[in-house]
């Protein structure tokens, strides 16, 4: 006997506090990082006082008055940071209890029933922001740590109440801080511009003036974290609220019978429903999808083209070459035109050549920049669609059971290509931009900070307004493209089901059915572009407007020879620059922003680990074929409410015949899946030679076990490619016995090409009992120790059945193969050693055709009576029926004369 499972099916499976400690983490980090931009702030505040105070004669002003010096003193800055410290922090507390009403009152949604659709309902929606604002702020707190559940009520809506939800009063708020921070950065802007610094002293040789153009950049610089900083906080108060909510509902499920919670318990359903249809989901319930957003699809489309690293490197080095000599061309540009005006030609002409080698050099290395990039980019598209479809197979059975081939095709298509495409391009155009963005910042620092700095304070409204767009479009894409997967789907299903739709004219239904997914898709998709390009149209207002700044305040600078004009024009050339720079990351940012949307679905998928591993647990390389179910519980993720099997005991032993027979639904194929391990049982065990079937590596269980499913499937290749699918190696005369044992070598060879006849998508080409002879003979082709067979013969005219039949009866009386079928025929049943009679999932009758048929009235007394009464009926109407009846007549007149019956 081998190992016994200490697996106890009472103990229910509880999940997940590792979600909250994640999410107090990622809070505890954000607030962390909110303090520390402060403290650098106020701090940076501070110096700069100190160093006007301390290295000037104004040690002697008393604050309050230094106050209205704004030309000459730097005393506002502090108080305008302390203001900032207050305010903020309390908007971030507002946002935070906003945030977090706002996620559990989602969540709480997902939790309740639907409403059901009656008139009187009509207009009334379950709470969500429609809890009075007051209250859901008030006890959000209350029910996650007493666990109480929060309040619920039901009221009608208006159309302001529903836009007015907790969601919009956060974004007002996350809007108020950026306007707050706006409107700060502009005022150091204006100070940066207008500050007049009259100390000419030393202070360790540096220049005090360079000192304080750098601690003041710090405050602009530090203001516009400050903004985005405090909607990070907010959000990750979301996250927890979200998280622990999750956690106070897993530790009360809801079950009203305490069998069904034992089942229901094992099916995690701290994420949600998982009865719902497209969610990730494995063999214990659903899983949490990787949460993707722009930086960590970067990271991930790194981590993807790490085997391209030679390529990367010389791309790498390429960029950094190209992207210091496109640097240095400004420059040159604006000492050409100081050349020019100063009249000065040897210079002139040494700076023009220098001008043209710098720009060939450039052109020829963005070239060899581009080509390795290109192929990395085909490359990472390769191995992420190897790695999907890897991803995809691996999943549970229950997985499928909830998705179509519609959905997940879309996937692999495309997702993939939306995914991986911007890989082509993305991360070189990022790194090159990101570096001119960095390199025209110092060049312009160095001409003029405080020009710099005008011109940067306009930099925040640009990227509060790309952020926003960003987070929003994430959202609408992610919905745009599971729209088109279910178009996908809609379209997949209607091909496939061809001949139904055709037989019901339904073709218009499909049409409309796929119309309205298209449509859905199509109106996000131009949603998205309007937000897209009132974007972009802003932020091009914006950039002019800096423009206009740069000109004017640089034109006062070269009017007053504090600036050359060639400075001047090369300080324009890098804001041109910067701002080119800034656009293409914006639109790198974007299309990652799309891009992660479909990457969230890919790298879910491709991250999610079966929960049954087919690859772990102990070998086995021969197997005796005995089967025991031991008190077995099961029921399917889709209809957890619906227990399928209610403690099933059953005992196969080695090279018997088990048939499993009873009424339509009675769970008889769920056992012939829980043998296969497509799914574990909710409660109780398999052993197999007495091993826990869950102890033992799935693969080479699979390799002495042989299934014919009630479904026949069939690839669109060859016969013999069907027949020997998954073998390495077989031999010819093998194969045809196998054939000949099925009864399908004869129809087979009267095919013109003989085995080498193609079947078509899923076997069209085949009869359904040929499709199925063929699935036998694949079966008996690995000869394994244990037969499945899931109503084998159910698709067989009534002879072909009589000749497998034979095959089977041979094939089981060559002995040590264990035979578990389903059958509803009495004639397949009646000699198996064991018949178990299933009804509602409980096991209600075993042991064989005589001794069940001594018990009167039993379930199978009554099955086999019926089938005897349609029997007798078939032959009165049609008495050629007696022929290819004669099996069943023979049990008949076996038992009557037995006088059993
Ligand atoms: N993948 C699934 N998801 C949800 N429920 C399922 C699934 N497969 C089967 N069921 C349900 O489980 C119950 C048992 O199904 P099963 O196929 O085991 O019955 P059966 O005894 O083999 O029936 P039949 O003789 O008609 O094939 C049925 O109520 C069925 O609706």
């Amino acid at each position: 006997m081998g190992k016994k499972s200490g697996y106890n099916p009472e103990t229910p499976v509880f999940l997940g506090t590792t979600n909250v400690n994640l999410a107090r983490k990622q809070r505890a980090w954000r607030l962390a990082l909110f303090i520390v931009t402060f403290c650098i702030d106020i701090v940076a505040s501070l110096m700069l006082f100190t160093i006007v105070h301390l290295w000037s004669d104004k040690s002697d002003f008393p604050i309050w008055s230094s106050l209205k010096d704004f030309y000459r003193d730097t005393s506002d800055l502090i108080v305008l940071c302390v203001i900032r410290i207050l305010c903020l922090a309390g908007l971030a507390h507002v946002g935070s209890l906003l945030a977090m009403s706002e996620a559990v009152a989602k969540e709480e949604l997902k939790f309740k029933p639907k409403p059901k659709r009656d008139d009187h309902l009509k207009g009334l929606v379950q709470v969500n922001g429609k809890v009075r604002n007051g209250e859901a702020i008030g006890s959000i707190r209350e029910p996650l740590l007493t666990k109480t559940e929060p309040k619920l009520e039901v009221k009608s809506i208006t159309a302001y109440e529903e836009w007015f939800s907790g969601s919009s009063k956060k974004d007002i708020v996350l809007f108020a801080t950026f306007l707050i921070c706006t409107a700060f950065q502009a005022y150091v802007g204006a100070k940066c511009v207008s500050f007049y610094f009259d100390v000419e002293h030393s202070l360790f040789n540096v220049r005090v003036e360079v000192l304080q153009s750098v601690l003041m950049s710090t405050t602009v610089v530090w203001i516009n974290a400050e903004s985005s900083l405090l909607s990070r906080v907010v959000d990750a108060n979301r996250v927890l609220a979200r998280a622990m909510f999750l956690n106070s509902k897993r530790s009360r499920p809801d079950s009203h019978d305490s069998r069904v919670s034992v089942i229901t318990n094992s099916v995690n359903l701290a994420n949600g429903d998982p009865t719902e249809e497209g969610t990730l989901k494995g063999d214990k319930g659903l899983k949490n999808e990787t949460e993707i957003d722009q930086n960590s699809y970067l990271l991930r489309a790194i981590r993807l083209a790490k085997n391209e690293a030679c390529l990367l490197a010389c791309a790498l080095l390429c960029l950094g070459l190209s992207s210091l000599s496109s640097l240095i061309l400004p420059s040159y540009q604006g000492r050409i035109l100081d050349h020019v005006i100063q009249r000065d030609v040897s210079l002139f002409k040494r700076d023009v050549l220098l001008l043209i080698a710098f720009s060939l050099m450039t052109g020829l290395f963005e070239a060899v920049r581009n080509l390795c990039f290109a192929v990395v980019g085909k490359r990472v598209l390769k191995t992420l669609q190897d790695k999907l479809f890897m991803g995809i197979v691996i999943q549970d059975i229950a997985y499928f059971d909830g998705t179509t081939s519609g959905e997940l095709t879309s996937r692999l298509t495309n997702d993939v290509s939306s995914m991986a495409e911007p890989v082509n391009w993305m991360l070189s155009a990022l790194l090159r931009n990101c570096l001119s963005l960095v390199g025209g910042f110092t060049m312009c620092f160095m001409i003029s900070w405080k020009l710099s700095m005008l011109a940067f304070t306009t930099m925040a409204p640009i990227m509060h307004i790309t952020a926003v767009y960003s987070r929003w479009s994430r959202e609408l894409n992610r919905k745009r493209y599971a729209l088109l997967a279910e178009a996908n789907s809609a379209a997949s299903e209607a091909i496939g089901n061809i001949r139904t739709v055709r037989a019901f004219s339904t073709e218009d239904t499909e049409l409309d059915r796929f119309k309205s997914k298209t449509y859905g898709a199509m109106q996000k998709g131009v949603r998205d572009a309007y937000a897209y390009a009132g974007a972009v149209a802003v932020n091009d207002w914006l950039d002019l407007g800096a423009s206009v700044l740069i000109l004017w305040y640089g034109g006062v600078l070269v009017m007053n020879d504090r600036l050359s004009a060639g400075k001047l024009i090369t300080f324009q050339l890098y804001w041109n620059q910067i701002q080119s720079a800034y656009q293409s990351i914006m639109s790198v940012l974007m299309s990652l922003t799309r891009a992660a949307g479909a990457a969230q679905r890919v790298l879910s998928l491709v991250d999610a680990l079966p929960d049954i591993d087919r690859n772990s647990g102990t070998q086995i390389s021969k197997l005796d074929g005995e089967i025991k179910l031991e008190n077995l519980y099961f029921c399917y993720q889709m209809r957890p409410q619906h227990p399928v099997l209610q403690g099933v005991d059953l005992t196969v032993g080695k090279g018997d015949v088990c048939a499993l027979v009873g009424r339509s639904g009675g769970g008889k194929s769920t056992i012939v899946h829980l043998l296969m391990r497509f799914y574990d049982p909710t409660a109780g065990r398999i052993l197999l030679d007495g091993w826990d079937l869950r102890d033992l590596n799935l693969k080479s269980v699979h390799q002495h076990m042989g299934l014919v499913a009630q479904e026949t499937q069939m690839f669109a290749c060859s016969i013999l490619e069907n027949i020997t699918y998954g073998l390495s190696s077989w031999r010819q005369e093998d194969l045809e016995e196998a054939a000949k044992y099925a009864n399908a070598h004869d129809f087979i060879m009267k095919f013109p090409e003989g085995y080498a006849t193609r079947v078509g998508e899923r076997g069209v080409r085949l009869s359904g009992g040929q499709r199925q002879r063929i699935a036998i003979a694949r079966m008996l082709l690995r000869r394994p120790k244990v037969l499945l067979l899931d109503e084998a013969t159910s698709s067989l005219d009534t002879e072909s059945e009589a000749l497998v039949q034979q095959a089977l009866d041979r094939l089981i009386g060559e002995g040590g193969r264990t035979i578990v079928l389903v059958a509803h025929r009495l004639s397949t049943v009646r000699n198996a050693d064991n018949i178990a009679v299933l009804d509602k999932g409980r096991l209600v009758e075993q042991g064989t055709h005589e001794e069940l048929l001594m018990q009167k009235s039993g379930v199978y007394e009554k099955l086999v009576r019926r089938q005897l009464h349609k029997v007798s009926n078939r032959i009165m109407e049609d008495p050629e029926e007696l022929d290819t009846a004669a099996d069943t007549i023979d049990a008949l007149i076996d038992e009557t004369s037995n006088g059993k019956l």
